[in-house]
């Protein structure tokens, strides 16, 4: 897919490029009807010329009937350049939805920090602008073009002079349109941009809509709707100039091409140097061409709206992915060993890092928690560990490979993740546990639902794990949705674990029995537990303790336990 820095134009034809035969099959049949449009003239020059002559016979029928059957191939031709457009329409819509698809979980969360991912996924909606103004842009540019190319070469052999008119004709298109699309195209653009933020904006107002409702004598969401249509709108008009500009132009060459046509077509007709009949013909073709010309000027507009659709769509495939290498993340007995090296990092470059020079080394099936005050950096070093948000400083590694070099599949079939920002999705019950994979015992979904406290949820629940989730309606109450998600996270004995607050807000119970599987049924799996729960501190094997983005303490519970105290109370 295009990449950032390609311009809109190798966008279309890259993207054009995997429709190659069936464009050309496009200017195949656009060729024929060129060709067959202009056999009605000629076939009505001949018609003139006979009648003229005052014969009426067998050839005039014969004519009249070639000229209908033309009109019938123009139509036959032009429904099979539509049957065409269509596949590629169909084709066009198949090839981004998977693209997004197939882009938006690999993405690398750090360079889409500063975006809410729905809101660009809007882009998507510009798919139809791309395939309306495609069926456009391939049904009306090809004929067009070889309608006035097929016209002015046909008018040359009634008088040189024409030649000179046509080549007058394409070098002015040609410099109108050259001069003017650059600007045209970033108008277009920044109008795009304005809509969008109109549509984020509204998007906005419609996620936190109980703040709005409930504000108090506030016209906050009109005022900020105002100012950002203004915006858009002025985007309009700076790009409506461009093309008003460019219709001018135009016009203005359509007016003299056609006065000029038409002088020069009387004068060789008084001179006799064209007779009637080819008179006809050539005002004819005069017309054709013209009307070609006004299909031109008027899809100026939707070539500026393919270029920016496509542009649109690929703002979420251009977004940087994770990198990766190729290594797999071998599941050893004992849980993976891992290393981190004077590891930093932050959210934007060139921003103050939010983790500063971590090292810590934890071996196979440990159980390390990390502690710390809010802010202290704990939830982004496990957004870090976890392979999501790159580039960071210093090192990490997993069984020795660091962790840039795995295959990210395959790193993540190994690995359980909860964090607290996780949400469930549209869709089953089954399928928001297993996450697809189908391979995953239903003993195993039962007995962990034991675990969590899930038994006699999924009991009660009628349609039991074909129970379709629906996270923006009927939701679940919030405890439920923490445990579906740990437990997902708990299947399928990962060999590295990485937990936020697991049992916070949960029933003693649950909490203990969660501490108690996590620390003697999960031998083979080494985890990383964000938390400040002291009792199950002093249960692992090691405690990480962050303050402002930096390890201020690592050892057991035991050996840092009377540091932290006497942090907090003021003897540091
Ligand atoms: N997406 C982000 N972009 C920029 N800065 C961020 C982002 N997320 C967190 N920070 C900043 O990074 C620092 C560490 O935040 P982090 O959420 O990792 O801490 P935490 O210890 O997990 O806090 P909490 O216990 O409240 O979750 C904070 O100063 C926070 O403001």
């Amino acid at each position: 897919m295009a990449k950032p820095g390609l311009n809109p134009v190798k966008r279309i034809l890259k993207i054009l490029r995997f429709q190659k035969k069936d464009i050309s099959a496009i200017y195949f049949y656009a060729i024929l009807n060129g060709l067959v449009q202009l056999s009605l003239p000629l076939g009505i020059q001949s018609i003139v010329s006979f009648v003229l002559g005052g014969a009426i016979s067998t050839s005039i029928v014969i004519l009249i009937i070639m000229v209908v059957m033309g009109v019938f191939f123009n139509g036959f031709f032009q429904v099979n350049q539509m049957k065409l457009i269509e596949k590629i329409e169909q084709q066009v819509f198949v090839r981004y939805s998977f693209e997004y698809a197939q882009t938006i979980p690999r993405l690398n969360l750090k360079s889409v920090d500063g975006y809410f991912l729905p809101e660009l996924t809007n882009r998507f909606f510009d798919i139809s602008t791309l395939q309306k103004g495609l069926a456009k842009l391939l049904l009306d540019f090809p004929t067009a073009t070889i309608q006035i190319i097929f016209g002015l070469i046909l008018l040359s052999f009634y008088h040189p002079i024409f030649i000179l008119f046509s080549l007058v004709f394409v070098t002015v298109v040609y410099f109108i349109i050259r001069m003017t699309s650059v600007k045209g195209l970033e108008t277009s653009v920044e109008e795009s941009n304005h809509k969008y933020e109109v549509g984020g904006w509204l998007e906005e107002i419609a996620r936190v809509v109980t703040n709005f409702k409930f504000s108090r004598d506030s016209t906050l969401h009109l005022q900020r709707t105002d100012k950002i249509v203004t915006r858009y709108l002025d985007a309009r008009t700076r790009h409506f100039r461009i093309l008003k500009l460019q219709y001018w132009a135009l016009i203005g060459f359509k007016i003299a091409i056609t006065a000029a046509m038409l002088i020069v077509g009387s004068i060789l007709l008084v001179d006799q140097q064209l007779n009637i009949g080819q008179f006809v013909a050539a005002e004819i073709i005069i017309l054709l061409v013209i009307n070609s010309v006004e299909k031109l000027i008027i899809n100026i507009d939707n070539v500026y709206d393919i270029l920016t659709s496509v542009e649109k769509l690929e703002k979420v495939t251009d977004q940087p992915l994770e990198k990766e290498g190729n290594r797999e993340l071998v599941p050893a007995k004992a849980g993976v060993e891992i290393a981190v090296n004077n590891m930093s990092f932050s959210y934007r470059e060139g921003h103050a890092p939010v983790l500063n020079n971590i090292s810590f080394n934890l071996n196979p099936g440990e159980k390390v928690q990390v502690m710390g005050i809010n802010g202290s950096g704990k939830s982004t070093l496990i957004k870090v560990l976890s392979g999501a948000y790159q580039p960071f400083d210093g090192t990490i590694t997993y069984n020795s490979i660091p962790l840039e070099q795995y295959n990210f599949a395959s790193f993540r079939s190994k690995t359980g993740i909860f964090l607290s920002t996780q949400e469930l999705f549209d869709g089953t019950l089954y399928e928001n546990l297993t996450m697809g994979n189908d391979r995953i015992p239903m003993e195993e979904i039962m007995r962990l639902s034991e675990v969590v406290g899930l038994r006699s949820f999924l009991k009660n629940s009628k349609k039991g794990l074909e129970m379709m989730i629906n996270p923006m309606g009927e939701r679940l109450p919030k405890k439920i949705v923490h445990k579906l998600l740990l437990l997902r996270a708990l299947i399928n004995s990962p060999s590295l674990l990485i937990l936020e607050e697991p049992w916070l807000g949960l029933e003693s119970e649950y909490a203990q029995r969660i501490k108690d599987y996590l620390l003697r049924d999960m031998p083979a799996t080494t985890a990383i537990i964000v938390s400040n729960d002291k009792e199950f501190a002093n249960n692992c094997s090691k405690i990480v303790y962050m303050e402002d983005g930096s390890i201020r303490h690592i050892g057991t519970w035991n050996e840092i336990k009377e540091q932290i105290t006497n942090d907090n109370n003021g003897t540091r």
